[in-house]
Formats: structure tokens, C-alpha cells, sequence
């Protein structure tokens, strides 16, 4: 039980900075981001987004997760104005979604999951043409491509057609050409999703970096540690409703406790009676067991003061346990404590 450390203490140093008040920008009272009501139901009856309530602050690092068909797509759709809400009142950047989205596209950069970047031009070219699809003034276009490819660190490989780039690469100069016109808010739609951990960090220094200009960050992910490492304030959506809204620290204590994972021998049948055995142990009756790859995983309130108590039961019962480890929860547990699910995340990655 060689890891504890406070459950209150946040990994995040944006989080961090959040709670001791070292804010990096000054805000702007009028949030980026105001949704009252929220409801989207599409032509065939599907109710994808049911009666969001949602602020997010100028300048925040903002993270929306959710399980696959949670809703989160749809209401980036409605928030960048490429779907029109069925019911509600939604703002962006102060301006309304139903009569003023064409001062909304102005004002915000969206990255889709599909990139959008044209395989054929080079990584300057497309930044170009970006900067001429939003309108940026001819007499910035060469400062604003030559600051963005410095940016996202694509000057060696300017000249280069982009059908050449790696996956990292490419999602880089998505990202850029989001941005060409300095929007005050950006929508990242799974970003990283299949890039290897590296290009991975990579695209973490860049958005931390555009957040760190002012930049407001809408960022959904399905890599958890993605959403931890970064977002100031977290909320999840499942089902078309908001069911947890906090920062990454606030919905790790939303999990009430720790978690105790036990490593068993044997096969399948081992792990479903340890987890019967755990289930109706005295102490954890409150307790979340699950079956893991290697054995159980307990999250309760009495994990650290009666975990080595379970582990006695255990081997009493004549269950061999290979290892064990208290640990504090990580949004993967909030995950799976909010959604009954864990996030699947088992995509073809680019090769490092
Ligand atoms: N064009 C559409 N017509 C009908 N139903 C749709 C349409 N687009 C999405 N849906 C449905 O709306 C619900 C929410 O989908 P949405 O794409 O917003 O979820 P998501 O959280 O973004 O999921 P993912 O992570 O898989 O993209 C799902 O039930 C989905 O099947």
C-alpha cells in the first residue's frame, strides 16, 4: 500500500492554479459558453440532447465526456450552429445560436473528428486557405500562417504535401488551420483519438499552450488521462443529460473513498468468486466491485482500513492473491462509478 497520498491534493496544475486563485488570465464575466435548457431531437425521433444545462467560463479548459452515443457531438453541433436546438436557449461567445450564428462561426474554430485539412496542398497551403475561407485580412495571412506553422511545430515540413504526414502530424495542422482566425473559442471533437501517447503529448503542449493565450477550450476526449492532464473543470454526459459537472479533483471525490485492486491466480471462475466473496463482505456494503483483466477492483469508503481484511477472506476461501494495491481513484473509476462503463478506448493507434 505503497502509493497513498491525499485524495485532495490534484495532480493538474491548471486545477491547481484554479484552487490556489494563480489564474493565468484574467476572465471576462460574460461566459464563452451558456446553455439554458438544451434539447436537440433529430428528424427520426431520436432525442440525442435532453435538457442541457451548461456554463462554460471565458478562458476555461473546459472537458465534456461521455460514453459513445452520449450526446456530446450533438451539442458541440448545436454550440458551433450546425444544428439548430429543438428547444432551449444557447449562447456562444454572447451571441445567440438562432439569430446570430454566422457572428458565432466567426468566433470560434472547430476540429472535427474527421480532419479537414486537404491531402493534396502542403502544410503552408492549407493554412493559407484557411486563413482565406475565415476571412483573415490579405495583409496578415503571411504573419498568421508563418506564426501558426511555428506553433505547431510543422515550419521543417512546410513545403510538404500533407498526404505525406503522420496521423500527429496531420491532426497538428488541423488544429492550426482551426485557428487561423483567433477565435476566443475552440471546439476539439475527440482530437487524439488513435495518435500514439507521443504525438499525443505533443498536441497537449499545443492546446495548452492556445489555453494559455486566453483561448477558451471545449475538448471532448475518450482518453480519460487526456481530460485529468488538462481540463480545469470536467462535466459528463449520458443518455442526453448532464449527470456530473467538477472539476477533475471534485468528481474524484464524488467517488467516496479509494480503490482497492487485488491481482488473483487462477481463471475467470477465481475472479467471479472473489467478487461474490468481496459483495458480500460486511465492510464493503456500499462497496463498487468489479472483475478486472487480473482479478477484482473494490472502490469503498473502508478500503485503506479493510482491504487486508478482504484479502484474509480471500485466501481463506482458498483463493490465491498474486498482489494487491490501495490507490485513490482516477477518472477512469469516476467513469465507471457514473456510467456503469468503462471507456473504450481500444483503437488502432498510430505506430510511435
Ligand atoms: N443524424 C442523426 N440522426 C439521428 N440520430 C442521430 C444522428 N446523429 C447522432 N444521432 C444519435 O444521437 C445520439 C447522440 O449521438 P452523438 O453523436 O451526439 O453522441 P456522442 O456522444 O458524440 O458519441 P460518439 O462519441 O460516438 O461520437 C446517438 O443515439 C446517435 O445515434
Amino acid at each position: 500500500m505503497s502509493n497513498e497520498r491525499a485524495m485532495t491534493e490534484s495532480d493538474n496544475p491548471r486545477e491547481r492554479a484554479r484552487e490556489t486563485g494563480a489564474d493565468r488570465t484574467p476572465m471576462s464575466e460574460r461566459p464563452s459558453i451558456d446553455i439554458d435548457g438544451l434539447e436537440l431531437t433529430y428528424g427520426d425521433g431520436t432525442t440525442a440532447v435532453d435538457g442541457v444545462d451548461l456554463t462554460v467560463a471565458d478562458g476555461e479548459f473546459f472537458g465534456f465526456l461521455g460514453p459513445n452515443g452520449a450526446g456530446k457531438t450533438t451539442t458541440i453541433k448545436v454550440l458551433a450552429t450546425l444544428l439548430s436546438p429543438t428547444a432551449g436557449s444557447v449562447a456562444v461567445n454572447g451571441f445567440d445560436v438562432r439569430t446570430e450564428p454566422r457572428k458565432i462561426r466567426e468566433s470560434i474554430g472547430y476540429m472535427a473528428q474527421e480532419t479537414s485539412i486537404d491531402p493534396e496542398l502542403t502544410a503552408e497551403e492549407n493554412i493559407r486557405f484557411a486563413c482565406e475561407a475565415y476571412g483573415v485580412p490579405r495583409g496578415d495571412r503571411d504573419e498568421r500562417t508563418a506564426e501558426l506553422l511555428d506553433l505547431v511545430d510543422l515550419v521543417d515540413v512546410a513545403d510538404k504535401r500533407s498526404e505525406e504526414f503522420s496521423g500527429g502530424m496531420k491532426k497538428r495542422l488541423d488544429a492550426a488551420t482551426a485557428l487561423v482566425h483567433r477565435p476566443a473559442l475552440v471546439f476539439l471533437d475527440e482530437p487524439t483519438t488513435g495518435l500514439d501517447p507521443k504525438a499525443r503529448n505533443r498536441l497537449w503542449e499545443y492546446f495548452e499552450r492556445i489555453n494559455d493565450r486566453g483561448t477558451t477550450i471545449f475538448l471532448t476526449t475518450q482518453y480519460l488521462e487526456e481530460a485529468d492532464k488538462l481540463c480545469e473543470r470536467l462535466a459528463v454526459i449520458l443518455d442526453g443529460e448532464i449527470v456530473a459537472d467538477g472539476s477533475p479533483a471534485d468528481l474524484k471525490r464524488q467517488v467516496g473513498g479509494d480503490v482497492l485492486d487485488i491481482e488473483l491466480g487462477g481463471d475467470g471462475e477465481a475472479r467471479t468468486r472473489a467478487t461474490t466473496i468481496a459483495r458480500e463482505f460486511d465492510a464493503f456494503r456500499d462497496a463498487t466491485v468489479e472483475e478486472t483483466d487480473t482479478g477484482i477492483s473494490v472502490t469503498a469508503e473502508s478500503a485503506r482500513q479493510s482491504g487486508t481484511d478482504l484479502l484474509v477472506a480471500l485466501r481463506d476461501a482458498g483463493l490465491t492473491v498474486t498482489g494487491f494495491n490501495v490507490r485513490a481513484p482516477t477518472l477512469d473509476d469516476v467513469f465507471l462509478a457514473i456510467t456503469g462503463e468503462r471507456v473504450d478506448t481500444n483503437e488502432t493507434e498510430e505506430s510511435a
